[in-house]
């Protein structure tokens, strides 16, 4: 399985290149369509056909209606976007409403149409070329899946926007081995109470979920740095990594 991080800021500005979440599996799916995606050329992007979302924040959706509408003269129609029933009657009521953006999961190129929506359930397995994707729910400010991914005996999980808990524990818990386990930190401790209220991570929390776990994941990977906060918090990562081979993305 090759795992490509087009995006993970926690929000966006110049200094950060890669954008907001978007993390591409092989060539034709993505976790997240955040503006990340749109490091892919055109011709990527009409290999990518699923796309499974986390939740219905703008960071983690903003670059799904240009990228659904590059896809009118794909070969390979149409585009799956898997996501919880919130987070599609969300996308459907405020973005694919016909003033934002068109009605795509309506319209038709030829025969069939460029898109078809999915509900998942937290729980609910799908299968898709020779990998397992499992959704599993997480406490943030909206209704939020991260997903587990099996794929050729490597195992890579991403818990997407969350706050640390017995939620999150109990999840990473009954996965079992991990080979990378991609976390958010998107404050430092001293806003450890916005971090609460906005449902979010803190170096604090990271560690602490670490030490949760039965059984340690082979790396991690940190993710979702709010850009105000990035350069003392890859300091205090640096000074205190929470696992022995921390990556901070
Ligand atoms: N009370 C708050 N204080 C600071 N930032 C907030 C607050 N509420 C929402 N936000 C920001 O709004 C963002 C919405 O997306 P996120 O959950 O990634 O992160 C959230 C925070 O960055």
């Amino acid at each position: 399985m090759n795992i490509q991080v087009l995006g993970c800021s926690g929000g966006l500005s110049g200094d950060n290149k890669g954008g907001s979440t978007c993390i591409q599996l092989n060539h034709n799916i993505v976790i997240d369509a955040g503006t990340g995606l749109n490091q892919l050329s055109l011709a990527q992007m009409h290999q990518v056909r699923h796309v499974f979302l986390t939740h219905s924040h703008m960071d983690h959706i903003a670059a799904l209606p240009t990228f659904l509408s590059n896809q009118y003269g794909s070969e390979h129609l149409p585009v799956t976007v898997y996501a919880q029933a919130h987070t599609l009657e969300k996308l459907k009521n405020n973005i694919f409403n016909g003033d934002i953006w068109p009605e795509l999961s309506s319209m038709t190129e030829g025969p069939e149409p460029i898109l078809t929506f999915k509900e998942i359930h937290p729980g609910e397995c799908i299968e898709l070329e020779g990998m397992e994707i499992k959704a599993f729910a997480v406490e943030h400010s909206v209704p939020t899946v991260g997903y587990s991914v099996k794929s050729e005996g490597k195992h890579f999980v991403f818990p997407a926007d969350t706050i640390a808990g017995k939620q999150l524990t109990e999840q990473l818990n009954r996965l079992g081995h991990i080979d990378t386990l991609m976390l958010e930190c998107a404050f430092p401790d001293e806003l450890l109470q916005v971090a609460e209220k906005t449902k979010h991570m803190t170096p604090g929390l990271l560690e602490s979920t670490l030490k949760s776990l039965e059984q340690q994941p082979a790396e991690l990977w940190v993710t979702h740095l709010k850009p105000s906060y990035e350069i003392a918090l890859r300091k205090t990562l640096a000074t205190n990594p929470p696992h022995k081979n921390t990556v901070v993305l």
